[in-house]
């Protein structure tokens, strides 16, 4: 198992305090006290309809919850907003605009992200996802498989973001998608950062350990 070095001094990059869930009148989850500090990530898994969509959403605080609290670095999450401190959310239904090309696509989620957004960085990105083919492409022509690609591009630049939310980030990717994927997040957990994800496959990162919560057990 490799640890990466990390200060455990720093509160945990994400975290739910009695966290409890509710939609269209039915109770989701409760109680739900989840930690995902610097230097690991997290796999959420559940049935279908369990929460873990909605755990997500809360958890880039998208959504207000029944009960308790989601803090990032220690601070409630309209503070943390506040402060800039957004977390990376890919979303299962990706945030790509149908009329623009990938690049251009990719350059607008970046701006939006704050980060570096020109040219090279953004080719730099697709070329990690393996879509340097694809730059000029309308997303409306891209396969379902390619479009996970190029919203996941957007993780693939050289200061992302030290919190990530990734919902289902494994759909429609074939293997050598899911090769790039667990390369964008083993170098994630090598700088420090912090991933929690969703996912129904077993999410394995080779000898980086993986954390994961189950919340079928959370009713
Ligand atoms: N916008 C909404 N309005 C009402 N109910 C919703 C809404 N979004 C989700 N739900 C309900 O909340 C429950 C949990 O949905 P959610 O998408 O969080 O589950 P999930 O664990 O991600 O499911 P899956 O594994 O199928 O992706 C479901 O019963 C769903 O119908």
């Amino acid at each position: 198992m490799s640890t990466p070095a990390v200060s455990h001094a720093e509160p945990p990059r994400l975290a739910t305090v009695q966290l409890a869930c509710r939609r269209a009148g039915r109770l989701l989850f409760q109680a739900l006290d989840l930690q995902v500090p610097a230097g690991q990530v997290v796999w959420v898994r559940g049935r279908n309809g369990s929460g873990k969509t909605s755990l997500l959403r809360l958890a880039a605080g998208l959504v207000a919850p029944e009960a308790g609290q989601v803090l990032w670095g220690g601070v409630p999450v309209r503070e943390g907003a506040r402060a800039g401190a957004r977390p990376a959310f890919v979303g299962h239904a990706h945030a790509l605009q149908q009329d623009f090309t990938v690049t251009q696509a990719l350059q607008f989620l970046l701006r939006l992200q704050g980060g570096p957004s020109d040219t090279a960085t953004v080719h730099g990105a697709l070329h990690r996802m393996g879509l340097q083919g694809h730059r000029e492409t309308p997303v409306r022509s891209l396969s379902q498989g390619q479009r996970r690609r190029a919203a996941l591009a957007r993780l693939a630049v050289p200061e992302p973001a030290p919190l990530w939310l990734l919902d289902e980030p494994y759909d429609a990717l074939d293997a050598d998608g899911i090769e790039r994927l667990n390369a964008l997040l083993c170098d994630q957990l090598l700088r420090g950062g912090s991933v929690l994800l969703t996912s129904h496959q077993a999410v394995d990162l080779g000898p980086m350990r993986v954390g994961e919560i189950d919340l079928d057990g959370y009713h």
